[in-house]
């Protein structure tokens, strides 16, 4: 069975990278963008007990919230998606998902409303969990520092595609203010569940998807481009990373955002936190000549607007 590459991201955090090794990144990027759209991530930059904690405070959420707690932390019917999520009340292909989340998105500038979309779907604030009580400063500081790895990330896969000219920064330029998306998410095992797989196939929706998940093996599937489902179990310290939607679009279908499911079968209660790396929500994302060029000529697709984009698909998110 195939299994999904390692890349080490420590040449691009070094200041002084030697040029192979910096090449050998680079290709690896772009051989691993281009095969799976999956891949490891480590030496990323973020202490190992950093992730720990991240886990068992999400763990000890789900743990302890009492019915009342999760019921004031409900995200506002009906469209809208910050706070927390029931069990089943996220849909994928119109069939409910056996998980239950809290969602967080990067909030609104204050100081410019004139930034912010009519559309109430990711209006409001966060909504925070109050235990564990230290639950918000931790994952705030957290959502700091995975933003970083995101941007280096982004920055990497630019230089990876070879894009120069007007468009060398694009990818930079398009995700400077990213409009990153924070998922607590806790499986239940399936078989305590109605109807459902844990979370059905899909494609995520932005840029590039940051995986951090407990230790729970044979949950994660991705779908390889011979139309075989393998696993992604989790490796201690790495993170799993996929891109999404809006690479694919940037790269004329170069390197593709693959389809991924979670079908937990284990007896325990398992745990992820997906960071979503996504561009500015009102970047325009449009094929890159580059790409173009390296696809054969054609442009695929029409020019979108990240924040439509992902308004289009929440809508279609909930039961
Ligand atoms: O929990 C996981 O392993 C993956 C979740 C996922 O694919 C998502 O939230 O987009
Ligand atoms: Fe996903």
């Amino acid at each position: 069975m195939s299994t999904l590459p390692v890349i080490s991201l420590a040449p691009l955090l070094t200041t002084l990278p030697s040029p192979s090794d910096l090449q050998n990144t680079l290709n690896a990027l772009s051989s691993a963008c281009t095969t799976h759209g999956f891949f490891y991530l480590t030496d990323h930059g973020i202490p190992p007990e950093r992730l720990k904690q991240v886990l068992t405070l999400t763990r000890n959420f789900f743990k302890t919230a009492s019915p009342a707690d999760k019921e004031r932390l409900a995200r506002q019917d009906p469209d809208g998606a910050r706070g927390f999520q029931r069990l089943g009340e996220n849909v994928t292909l119109g069939k409910r998902d056996a998980h239950e989340a809290v969602d967080f998105y990067r909030e609104w500038d204050e100081s410019n409303s004139s930034l912010r979309p009519k559309d109430g779907t990711l209006g409001g604030k966060n909504l925070w969990p109050e235990q564990p009580a230290d639950l918000k400063a931790e994952m705030n500081k957290y959502v700091e520092e995975v933003l970083k790895v995101g941007s280096v990330l982004v920055e990497a896969m630019g230089r990876a595609l070879g894009l120069d000219g007007d468009e060398a920064n694009e990818l930079v330029r398009c995700t400077d203010k990213s409009f990153w998306v924070m998922r607590m998410i806790g499986y239940p095992p399936l078989e305590d569940c109605a109807e459902g797989v844990s979370c059905g196939e899909h494609t995520d929706y932005g840029c590039v998807t940051l995986l951090l998940a407990d230790e729970t093996p044979n949950a994660l599937q991705v779908l390889t481009r011979s139309g075989e489902w393998i696993y992604a179990n989790p490796i201690p310290g790495a993170y799993v990373v996929n891109i999404g939607d809006m690479i694919e679009r940037w790269t004329n279908g170069l390197w593709k955002s693959t389809l991924h499911r979670v079908i937990h079968t284990g007896s325990n209660y398992r745990v992820s936190v997906p960071f979503f790396f996504e561009p500015n929500f009102n970047a325009r994302i449009r094929p890159l000549k580059k790409c173009i060029e390296k696809t054969g000529g054609k442009e695929i697709g029409d020019e979108v607007v990240y924040g439509d984009h992902l308004i289009g698909k929440i809508k279609g998110n909930f039961y």
